[in-house]
């Protein structure tokens, strides 16, 4: 598709298969002949044809190929089909012939000749390119049938096997595959990558690898979306690069109409590698060699050779797409819904001539098979272009909403708070990005040549990687180890601003903290296991970064537990007051007691030694009880109480009456405080109970009713 405008021959004009034979080149004699110039039809070599089977017959095809090139082969058989494709179309193009026939070096090929599959990923982004009008997103699947089950390659081999992809009717006389993974790709980087995993994949399930490869059938698809371009937010689509007038205008065909009236394409491209033909031959053979009959092989066959006869006799003879999972997964296409382009490889031995007739008959009956291909109507929720652009609109509506907001939060906000924010918009910024480049246009899938959409794992790279590709792979390891260190600060800001727990905290309490610094460390070992798993340059820029970032992760420790000291040394001043508080508080009461027995005894005269408002106990009763509040806001020791009386006359200070009886009482309740203190919790209790029982005579013990309940803890 080098140049817009040249598209296949059947390009939506004839509702037929395009049928095409490669003959496989050989230093040998081939057993087979074409005609000259541009061949179309095919016989066997006169010399052969004696003893052959098959008399000898001319085959009539649309394409007959022969040579190394893949470029006019993609060209002549392939081009179409992918443009159709691009343009709604559901197309199915699939190579069939005998083991070694050169169904992979047609489809895959190999560095130096490219094939089908790479060539037309190519043209797709190329497509893409020139269609300024429009937004894609592309993923991709690849699977395997094999043994009558279909695997994931994508997903890692055990999961592979262990679920096995099943088939599912859809709505509309569809189907649906799951579990399957799909990957959004952006770049053929990306495309190579998923299709280098599922060929790893295929080889790693396998322990006869050839034998496998020539006995299933692999399937590479690609589901294309495609929308008008112009809504609000998005940019608007540019002319510059659309040379007007050289593309096709889309075929017609019923599409539902998706937000903001623009309508969702959806077609699949689906490249189908067949199992080796000869494992299709006779049931008998193969229970004779006790070898695996291949269902999906046979049930194709004879698939078709209903669709031709019905299309040829005007019948409709069932036909057994449910005989085999490769005809039910094709049966929507099979039926007529998609265009289909077929390759039969031949192997130009004459030892297998017998193969390659099969083939040639086989070839002969599927180019009468009729389709009516239409475009792909699909729901919007389906759509995955559909809910990216949903959700990139959501979080732009959100980013404006913040921003109005911005200014008051500014004022409201504490600085850490505010941080949280600036946080939580910056990561809505990341995800438009993110989602924003998923979604591929005109102008962005030029600059896109290595994939962005998913960071790729460094193990995936090995020694064939360009230098350019190498760079791409640094970029973005360097990107990760960024993003995560920035989740490893704020993690740890987190963790800073936690309440630390006390050592008597709940059990929850302390899982939960060690929960969070699990968290925290998670994505401390991704960026080392990132590191490990680089190849040697990435890793070495990824370990450079790595120890900036330790310095700093190692400095932000050294300062969490220089605050932890100090929490310590805090809490431990904290108890240490306490200690004094309660210690003072037992004195006060011990000194209310003592100069309240003063006061019962009428050394007072009646009279407050104190105003009553400084008598914390008591607000009613005068006299001397007052004394231990003003004591204990002076903060004197209780032995200096004689001394400040400071509001009574010195006539009326009890003190100077009855000196005498102070040191007795006053140093009984001290005695009784020291005690308390030493009991430390249980004071209250055994306080009170040891009081009662020294001075069962005193009056205190009607004086103090509330003395138990009051004594500080
Ligand atoms: N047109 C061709 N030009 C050059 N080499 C070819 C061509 N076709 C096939 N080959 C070579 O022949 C060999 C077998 O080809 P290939 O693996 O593509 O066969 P296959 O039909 O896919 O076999 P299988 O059914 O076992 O998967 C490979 O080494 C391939 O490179």
């Amino acid at each position: 598709m080098d140049e817009p405008g040249h598209y296949g021959a059947d390009y939506g004009k004839e509702d037929k298969v395009l049928v095409s034979i490669r003959i496989r080149p050989t230093d040998a004699a081939s057993a087979w002949r074409t005609t000259d110039g541009v061949p179309k039809s095919i016989k066997l070599d006169p010399q052969y044809a004696k003893s052959a089977a098959t008399p000898s017959q001319e085959f009539q095809f649309d394409e007959i190929l022969i040579g190394s090139d893949n470029k006019p082969v993609y060209n002549a058989i392939a081009r179409s089909h992918v443009n159709a494709a691009m343009d709604g179309y559901n197309a199915v193009i699939f190579a069939y012939g005998q083991t070694a026939s050169g169904k992979t070096f047609t489809l895959t090929g190999d560095e130096e000749h490219l094939g089908i599959i790479p060539r037309a990923m190519k043209d797709i982004f190329a497509y893409i390119r020139r269609t300024p009008a429009r937004e894609y997103l592309l993923r991709c699947s690849y699977l395997e049938i094999y043994n009558e089950a279909i695997h994931d390659l994508l997903a890692p081999p055990s999961s592979a096997v262990a679920h096995p992809v099943q088939i599912q009717g859809a709505a509309g006389g569809g189907v649906l595959l799951a579990p399957l993974r799909e990957e959004v790709v952006t770049s053929l980087k990306g495309v190579h990558e998923v299709l280098r995993r599922g060929a790893r994949n295929r080889r790693t399930a396998s322990t006869d690898w050839n034998e496998r490869s020539s006995r299933s059938h692999s399937v590479f698809r690609v589901v294309i979306e495609s929308r008008e371009r112009g809504g609000a937010g998005e940019e608007p689509a540019q002319s510059g690069r659309m040379t007007p007038g050289t593309r096709p205008p889309t075929p017609g065909g019923a599409m539902l109409q998706a937000r903001a009236g623009r309508s969702v394409q959806m077609s699949v491209l689906s490249l189908i590698d067949l199992a080796g033909s000869e494992k299709a031959t006779s049931d008998k053979e193969r229970t004779r060699e006790g070898k695996y009959i291949n269902t999906s092989l046979l049930t194709l066959g004879t698939v078709i050779s209903t669709l031709a006869e019905n299309a040829a006799k005007n019948k409709s003879d069932h036909i057994p797409y449910r005989n085999s999972k490769l005809t039910r997964m094709l049966q929507p296409s099979l039926s007529g819904d998609a265009r289909i382009s077929v390759i039969c490889t031949l192997n130009p031995d004459p030892s297998a001539i017998a193969e390659s007739t099969s083939t040639l008959l086989f070839a002969q009956r599927i180019k009468r098979v009729q389709l009516h291909a239409r475009k792909t109507e699909v729901v919007d929720t389906e759509a995955l272009l559909e809910q990216y652009r949903a959700e990139i609109d959501d979080l732009r509506r959100r980013l404006a909403e913040r921003e109005k907001e911005a200014p008051e939060l500014k004022r409201r906000l504490s600085a850490r708070e505010q941080m949280d924010e600036s946080r939580a918009t910056k990561d809505i910024n990341t995800r438009i990005k993110q989602l924003t480049k998923l979604i591929l246009t005109s102008q962005t899938v030029d600059e896109m040549k290595g994939d962005q959409s998913r960071p790729e794992s460094p193990t995936k790279s090995g020694c064939e990687m360009s230098a350019h590709e190498l760079q791409q792979e640094l970029l973005a390891a360097r990107r990760q180890i960024e993003t995560q260190s920035t989740q490893i600060l704020s993690l740890e800001a987190a963790l800073l601003a936690r309440p630390r727990h006390s050592s008597d905290a709940s059990e929850s309490d302390k899982d939960d903290l060690l929960n969070e610094q699990t968290k925290a460390s998670e994505p401390r070992s991704a960026v080392k296991g990132y590191g490990e798993n680089a190849n040697v340059s990435p890793r070495a820029t990824s370990e450079d970064v790595e120890r900036e970032w330790a310095a700093k992760l190692e400095s932000e420790i050294k300062r969490r537990e220089e605050k932890e000291a100090r929490a310590e040394e805090l809490m431990k001043q904290l108890e240490k007051e306490k200690k004094l508080r309660m210690k003072l508080e037992v004195e006060r009461h011990a000194l209310t007691a003592f100069v309240k027995r003063f006061d019962a005894l009428g050394l007072g005269n009646g009279q407050p030694l104190v105003p009553a408002h400084l008598d914390p106990l008591s607000t009613a009763s005068g006299g001397a009880a007052g004394v231990p509040a003003q004591h204990q806001r002076n903060c004197l020791p209780s032995q200096e109480i004689d001394e400040p009386i400071s509001t009574a006359t010195e006539t009326d200070s009890p003190l100077r009456i009855s000196r005498a009886a102070q040191p007795r009482l006053l140093g009984e309740h001290l005695h009784a405080a020291d005690e308390l203190r030493a009991g430390n919790d249980k004071a209250s209790i055994s306080y009170a109970h040891k009081d009662a029982r020294k001075h069962s005579q005193s009056p205190m013990r009607n004086t103090s009713p509330g003395w138990k309940e009051n004594v500080p803890l």
